[in-house]
């Protein structure tokens, strides 16, 4: 058997923003070498909150209560400072929810691009401008050298996002951490995004924790998925078997209200107001503001 890359045991954290209320309750979860699992649930379901906690970058409002989170033979709960500056940008990556954001905008994409590579990887400047243009060429980029010398603004918001994956898959990371990688970007974009994604992630043997609100992307690009609803994991497995035999009342509700279950606009079956509160009192959230 394959030791996992990642474990995440028995994670519990709360909110000292909001009453000491639970924000993660007992989450375990593993990730082998090269596996891509989804993280999905609706908004409050504690996905960021992992997402952050994975990446060393916790606000000082969420409390960690219990728990472990081994990548490898460390515990990233646990390290210095240094240690974990070393993992993170190099072992562990992030592709950021808004690329217009992530990105400097006083600054061209190859200062951008090749800080990193000069930095981490100790190159001159012509080597990472080399290797930058490789970078770009690989996410499908035709134009690298135009692109090299464009300020963000005047690309468009998938050619941002191309540039940030390019980017996060540059160190060779062995996990890239993608939150909600293309909920910013249009329809056709998203599509084309997630595909290169899982390209960049075979290619590379890379395994990815995707956080998504929507079973459709989990569907198409994840090979396990992990449901969570308030912070709890309600269901997990391989998304194949998820999808066509879930095990929990509320996965089969989610499923069956379509892939855009987190849009009531969208015309779908919504989840029936009962399986909150069956979710409710499982979870032994009585007395718990629903948020
Ligand atoms: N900076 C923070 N300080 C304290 N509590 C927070 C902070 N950010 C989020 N929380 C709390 O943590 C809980 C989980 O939030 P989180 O952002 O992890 O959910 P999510 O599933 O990622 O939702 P979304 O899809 O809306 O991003 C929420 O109840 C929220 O109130």
């Amino acid at each position: 058997m394959t030791e996992p890359l990642l474990s995440i045991e028995a994670l519990s954290a709360v909110s000292l923003r909001d009453r000491n209320r639970p924000v993660l309750r007992d989450v375990s979860l593993t990730l082998k070498p090269g596996e891509v699992r989804g993280l999905v649930g609706e908004s409050g379901a504690g996905k960021s909150t992992i997402a952050k906690a994975l990446l060393g970058m916790l606000p000082a409002t969420v409390k960690v209560t219990g728990g472990w989170i081994r990548f490898e033979s460390r515990d990233l709960l646990r390290l210095s400072p240094r240690s974990l500056r070393e993992i993170m940008g190099n072992e562990i990556t992030l592709i950021p929810q808004d690329p217009q954001t992530a990105l400097n905008p006083g600054r061209r994409i190859e200062a951008q691009l090749t800080d990193g590579l000069r930095l981490k990887r100790g190159m001159t400047k012509a080597q990472a401008r080399l290797e930058a243009l490789k970078m770009l060429a690989e996410v499908h980029i035709r134009d690298p050298e135009r692109v090299l010398g464009s300020y963000p603004h005047e690309l468009s918001g998938g050619m941002r996002q191309r540039v940030l994956i390019a980017a996060a898959f540059a160190m060779k990371p062995k996990l890239v951490v993608a939150d909600e990688p293309t909920t910013a970007l249009d329809v056709t974009v998203q599509k084309q995004i997630l595909r290169l994604i899982r390209q960049m992630q075979k290619a590379n043997d890379t395994a990815v924790i995707f956080v998504t609100h929507d079973l459709g992307v989990v569907a198409q690009i994840c090979d396990t998925v992990t449901l969570l609803y308030a912070g709890r994991v309600i269901e997990e497995g391989a998304t194949a078997e998820v999808m066509t035999t879930p095990r929990h009342a509320y996965t089969r509700a989610l499923i069956a209200a379509g892939p855009r279950y987190d849009r009531p606009d969208a015309g779908l079956e919504p989840v029936p107001e009962a399986i909150f509160g069956q979710l409710r009192t499982e979870i032994g959230m009585a007395g718990e503001d629903r948020g």
